[in-house]
């Protein structure tokens, strides 16, 4: 039977230190094999033989260290092989950071924290998934935390969470998200609610070194940081006070050199601040498509990858939940009790009536036990929608 259009072939050999970068069509599937060699994509194996499916949207790189030679099967938007990549210098960071692993080992003290920060599209989250797989495999478990609420990798958008890194993401699947610590932010931009975000990275910080002090493993493992790509103004202040907060030892910057002087300026003198560049095959992404990607990472929380998941329905009594919302209305300082900001009012918690208002929202279920507990600073369970 002649091959359908969808189901065009094609194949590549590529050679050391060169990687292939394709993007799937809307609504289409791509079917990978590397037939020979070895090869990695964002640091993750692949297995010689296996027939690996990504679908509509997704914008890979499958890099070789040695040779390989691979087949694509379906429709891609681009395929080419690229022969300029920065893995070498990416690797190099990985190797000085596992260097600070085995020396904090040694000295029986703590692993690297490091932070990547950038403007938007230059590929942070990308390079942060490539140096906790690389740790991964070599049998660090280090902890990724997500500060990125608009593009969240390891729980819903308007989120900030961090994960214990046992093994390499899956090729496919990516992260394997085992209980992982979550905060509710409620926003798709730290911009909405500044007090707030901060407040939270503070709270994931101090619960991350509560957790370091109780497991050497992850202690040693180190802790890698994906920021939002919004650097200038409070933007710039939060990345310095997450900095501060998670007291990293190494920041990187990619890909802007005005980023990189500021930082240079504001850090302490033990705070290493290295410039590297972004990875020509980073795409960027338009406000269309972080809507769209947004959207999926919700129907993958309750549908899983690959539809594994079933979300169920049920009815709870109104009187059986207490409904908040964080924030309440800015007022004039003039009009507040004595002692009291405005800002203070941004991190407030407000009871809601419930009302047809709240249906299609995407709730999240807190873990506190109480209402007197100070909710916004406890982690959530997970998420439902109304
Ligand atoms: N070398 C590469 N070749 C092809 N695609 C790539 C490459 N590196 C990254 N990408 C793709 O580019 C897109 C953007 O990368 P990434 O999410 O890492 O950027 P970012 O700086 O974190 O963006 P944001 O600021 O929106 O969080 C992703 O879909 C990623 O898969």
């Amino acid at each position: 039977m002649a091959e359908t259009k969808d189901e065009t072939k094609q194949d590549f050999k590529l050679e050391t230190n060169t990687e292939l970068r394709f993007e799937v069509d809307a609504n289409g599937t791509i079917k990978l094999e590397m037939i020979t060699g070895k090869a990695e994509i964002f640091g993750s194996e692949l297995v010689e033989g296996k027939k690996y499916v990504f679908t509509s949207g997704s914008k890979v790189a499958v890099f070789t260290w040695h040779g390989c030679t691979l087949t694509l099967v379906g429709k891609s938007e681009v395929a080419y092989i690229a022969k300029e990549t920065p893995m070498v210098m990416y690797l190099n960071v990985h190797v000085a950071l596992e260097q600070m692993r085995q020396k904090a080992e040694e000295d029986d003290t703590r692993g690297p924290r490091v932070m990547v920060v950038g403007p938007t599209d230059v590929g942070k989250s990308t390079l942060c998934k490539l140096l906790v797989n690389f740790a991964a495999r070599l049998g660090r478990s280090p902890v990724l935390i997500e500060l990125d609420v608009g593009q969240n990798e390891i729980a819903v958008p308007g989120t900030v969470a961090a994960l214990c890194i046992e093994r390499p993401s899956d090729v496919e699947e990516g992260y394997a998200v085992v209980a992982p610590l979550v905060y509710h932010f409620g926003h798709k931009s730290p911009q909405d609610n500044t007090q707030l975000y901060n407040l939270l990275i503070t709270r994931l910080a101090e619960v991350i070194n509560l957790r370091c002090e109780a497991n050497k493993r992850t202690n040693i493992g180190g802790v890698v940081i994906n920021t939002c790509g919004w650097v200038r103004g409070d933007g710039y202040r939060s990345i310095v006070h997450a900095a501060g907060a998670f007291e990293v030892d190494v920041v990187i910057v990619l890909d802007q050199e005005r980023l990189h002087s500021e930082l240079v300026r504001d850090m302490p003198d033990f705070v290493k601040v290295v410039l590297l560049p972004k990875s020509g095959g980073v795409v960027e992404r338009s406000q269309k498509g972080r809507m769209e990607s947004r959207d999926s990472k919700i129907r993958e929380y309750f549908y899983g990858v690959r539809n594994s998941c079933y979300p169920h329905t049920f009815e709870v009594k109104f009187n059986e939940v207490k409904l908040f919302k964080v924030g309440a209305p800015v007022l004039p300082d003039s009009m507040l009790p004595l002692g009291m900001t405005s800002e203070d009012s941004r991190t407030k918690l407000v009871p809601l009536e419930p009302s047809g208002s709240l249906i299609h929202h995407v709730l999240s279920i807190s873990m506190a036990n109480s209402d007197e507990e100070n909710i916004i600073q406890v982690n959530v369970a997970g998420f439902i929608v109304v």
